[in-house]
């Protein structure tokens, strides 16, 4: 399994790469779970980090907009990002969440560089009033993307467990990869809840709160980033 750890900065983004981090995942979270930082955020770390592992950008929760969320693909791709990731926040359809990520692949798809295109709906979509993880395996597949990602809308330290059950996240996995996609599960995940990862089987799963000692706000710390690596392998 792979471990993608999401920094802020460039210092954290050392952190997370000397740690053992798979992919490194420049976000903002200040603009929310899937906050989007600024191109030079971006560029600076695809230039700290170089070729040794691949660099993902979030592009932010959105609401119903496909225009701006392609462009925020393109953006983050030509940045360098070799992941974009998007988070359908407040998606009330199916043909919703498709126009927003066929938009995206559709954007990306003749850049120099493609980027894997990562969709992402969120274990308490009840709570944030949008789409059911469930269903993104199928309309991901219909629209290009590589892989979908379960992670949590709310950062209040809720944890993904507490909306899904072991037996859903594996169904999500299962049919992911029965539609030819990747997949990555996070959402304030805990040191106790590795063994049920490990049953899950997600080729990915993302972190941040873990590595920060807890507490998402403060700084990601390389030695729980190398004990967290440890216990995945
Ligand atoms: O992409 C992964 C997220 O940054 C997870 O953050 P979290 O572990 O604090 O919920």
């Amino acid at each position: 399994m792979k471990l993608l750890v999401s920094p802020i900065n460039n210092e954290e983004a050392i952190s997370a790469l000397k740690g053992g981090a798979d992919i490194i995942d420049v976000k903002n979270p200040k603009e929310g779970s899937l906050g989007a930082n600024f191109p030079g955020v971006i560029k600076g770390v695809k230039d700290t980090v170089g070729k040794q592992k691949p660099i993902s950008a979030a592009l932010g929760d959105f609401n119903y907009k496909p225009g701006t969320a392609a462009l925020a693909a393109y953006g983050a791709a030509a940045a360098g990002a070799d992941y974009v990731k998007i988070g359908l926040y407040d998606i009330q359809t199916e043909e919703q969440a498709y126009e927003m990520l066929a938009g995206i692949t559709e954007a990306v798809r003749t850049m120099d560089n493609v980027p894997k295109v990562v969709a992402c709906a969120y274990s308490d979509y009840a709570r944030i009033n949008s789409i059911d993880p469930a269903l993104l395996p199928a309309i991901g597949a219909k629209a290009g993307v590589d892989l979908v990602m379960v992670d949590t809308g709310v950062k209040d330290g809720r944890s993904t467990f507490e909306f899904l059950n072991e037996a859903q996240l594996k169904d999500f996995v299962e049919k992911a990869h029965a539609n030819g996609l990747e997949t990555a599960l996070a959402g304030s995940i805990k040191f106790d809840d590795i063994e049920a990862i490990k049953n899950i089987k997600p080729d990915i799963l993302g972190v941040r709160g873990i590595v920060c000692g807890g507490d998402r706000s403060t700084s990601i710390k390389q030695e729980l980033v190398e004990q967290l690596r440890a216990r995945l392998s």
